[in-house]
């Protein structure tokens, strides 16, 4: 008896010159993303904006990042939570980040440089911002499409004009002998969307609804977008935010890094009007973004199994 192949995620090619709205390989791509997110809650893009030297910068620049001493990593505090230092966790030891708040402005780039290297960094700061908007236009793209695929787009721009980016370096060290695999618990990502680029080291884990947990390939220069709760709740809970993991491998060897860009919106996430009707009643309350990051800092927060019922459910 054959065993059943685990579902595949959906890849989306953002590569192709002619991927111009009113084309059809942009109505197929819109439709795409919004099976993708609907039935998984994230899909792989194929994206080649990052260019070899991008990559190696980028990746250079998370090196240097973690290798700074913890006194200075520790001073990567943000009144909003979960968005500065995480690291020497006794539950998470493999895990430790750092993240860059309004990442793709000059000033958010430069005040972290200026914080981690008082003395400057003009290279980390340089990597890091190019990283940041480059993926903030595969962003935008992914916005544009999801709301027309919802036809929704007249809400489009002023979704985007009060979006920022929360750019987070992310390192899962390889597990010795007798610890944990665990690199990172499940979760869902309290942001819009998420896009994660990787080095060659996988473990990054996706729960299917019906709970079943895949891992994720990513092919080289591709990237994963995934749907946080605050998409789930505009959405009007068609979207899925999946629960995801790190997993590292047992016997490997090798140190996993991610870089992260996360959306938050700086104006209330709200479902649109046209996607509420008798058979789709409103199941969320309209909120504002940071409150749904306060709430996950609770004690309830963190042991809900289903945060926005709890925070801002309409039953
Ligand atoms: O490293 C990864 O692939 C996932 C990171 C993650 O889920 C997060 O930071 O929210
Ligand atoms: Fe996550």
């Amino acid at each position: 008896m054959g065993s059943i192949a685990p579902p595949k995620l959906l890849v989306v090619d953002f590569t192709e010159k002619n991927l111009k709205p009113g084309t059809s390989s942009w109505s197929k791509a819109c439709n795409d993303i919004r099976r993708g997110l609907e039935d998984h809650g994230c899909f792989i893009a194929l994206f080649d904006k990052v260019s070899s030297e991008l990559h190696k910068s980028i990746f250079h620049a998370a090196d240097e990042l973690f290798d700074l001493p913890t006194e200075t990593k520790v001073q990567n505090i943000n009144e909003k939570p979960y968005h500065g230092y995480v690291g020497q966790m006794s539950i998470v030891p493999l895990h430790e980040g750092l993240g860059i708040d309004y990442a793709t402005t000059l000033e958010g780039a430069q005040s972290f440089t200026n914080l981690m290297w008082p003395n400057g960094n003009k290279s980390f700061c340089e990597s890091s911002i190019s990283f940041a908007r480059t993926l903030a236009e595969l962003d935008h793209m992914v916005i544009k499409m999801l709301f027309e695929s919802y036809g929704v787009q007249k809400y489009c721009d002023s979704h985007l004009e009060a979006t920022t980016y929360l750019l987070r370096f992310l390192k899962y060290r390889a597990p010795e002998v007798n610890e944990t695999t665990m690199a990172f618990p499940s979760h869902t990502d309290k942001s819009f969307l998420t896009i994660l680029y990787q080095n060659q080291v996988s473990g990054l884990e996706i729960r299917t609804r019906n709970g079943e947990w895949i891992a994720v390939e990513f092919p080289p220069s591709s990237f994963v977008v995934m749907a946080g709760d605050a998409c789930k709740a505009w959405s009007n809970d068609t979207v899925l935010s999946p629960n995801h993991r790190v997993t590292m491998d047992m016997n490997g060897k090798k140190t996993r890094y991610t870089v992260a860009l996360f959306s938050f919106l700086s104006k209330m996430v709200q479902v649109p009007e046209e996607l509420v009707d008798d058979e789709h009643p409103l199941q969320f309350k309209p909120f504002v973004h940071v409150d749904l990051l306060k709430f996950y800092d609770t004690d309830h927060g963190r042991r809900t199994q289903n945060i926005l019922k709890d925070f801002c459910g309409t039953v």
